[in-house]
């Protein structure tokens, strides 16, 4: 797995402009939700959209809550790693400090859904987000709110192996 230096290393370079349209990279290898290395994730691709970011995304069983429906944990898990993606835009670290999640109906594995995310204001280190998750043209199946608070790369020290 990629060193924590490596990661700050590559973290600096991933903040730069993207166009519309563009992929956006994985936090890293093994992020549960966007990671293409980790066998449990999510392995999320997500696209800039204009001042918003979109993914499109399929639970599969191995995220099963009630049988055939996602767990709402693992809903919650994409919805907060998109959160994430917003970073590459706005320029700089931040974390989730509060997420709320309004589970409006049961979302289905195997299903695509389209999920769409953007920051609704900044108040200094804060960063207040929304994003929505539904099938294409359909009802909004589960929406989110958070407030993320930017913070400096020596918060991630934190995760060095004691
Ligand atoms: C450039 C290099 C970066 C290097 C990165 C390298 C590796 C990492 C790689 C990838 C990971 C990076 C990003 C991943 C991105 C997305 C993944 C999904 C997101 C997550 O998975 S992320 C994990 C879960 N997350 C946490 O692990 C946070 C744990 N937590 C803390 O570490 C602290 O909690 C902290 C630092 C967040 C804040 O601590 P703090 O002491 O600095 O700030 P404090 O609490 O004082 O709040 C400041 C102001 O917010 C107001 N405030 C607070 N709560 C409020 C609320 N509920 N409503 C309204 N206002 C509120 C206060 O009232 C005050 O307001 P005011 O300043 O106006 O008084």
């Amino acid at each position: 797995m990629t060193s924590l230096d490596e990661l700050l290393a590559s973290w600096n370079e991933k903040f730069r402009a993207y166009e519309d349209g563009a992929r956006l990279p994985p936090h890293h290898d093994h992020c549960l939700a966007c990671g293409p290395d980790n066998p449990h994730g999510h392995h999320l691709t997500v696209q800039r959209r204009g001042d918003e970011v979109h993914a499109v995304h399929v639970f599969d069983e191995r995220h099963v809550g009630a049988p055939g429906i996602a767990h709402g944990g693992a809903v919650a898990t994409v919805l907060d790693d998109l959160f994430g993606f917003l970073l590459y835009l706005t320029g700089s670290p931040a974390v989730t400090r509060k997420l709320e999640v309004r589970y409006d109906s049961p979302v289905i594995l195997g299903t695509t859904y389209e999920l769409a995310a953007r920051v609704v204001r900044t108040e200094g280190r804060k960063l207040f987000v929304e994003a929505d998750m539904s099938e294409t043209g359909g009802p909004t199946v589960a929406f989110a709110s958070a407030l993320f608070l930017r913070v400096d790369v020596t918060h991630f020290d934190q995760g060095r192996p004691r």
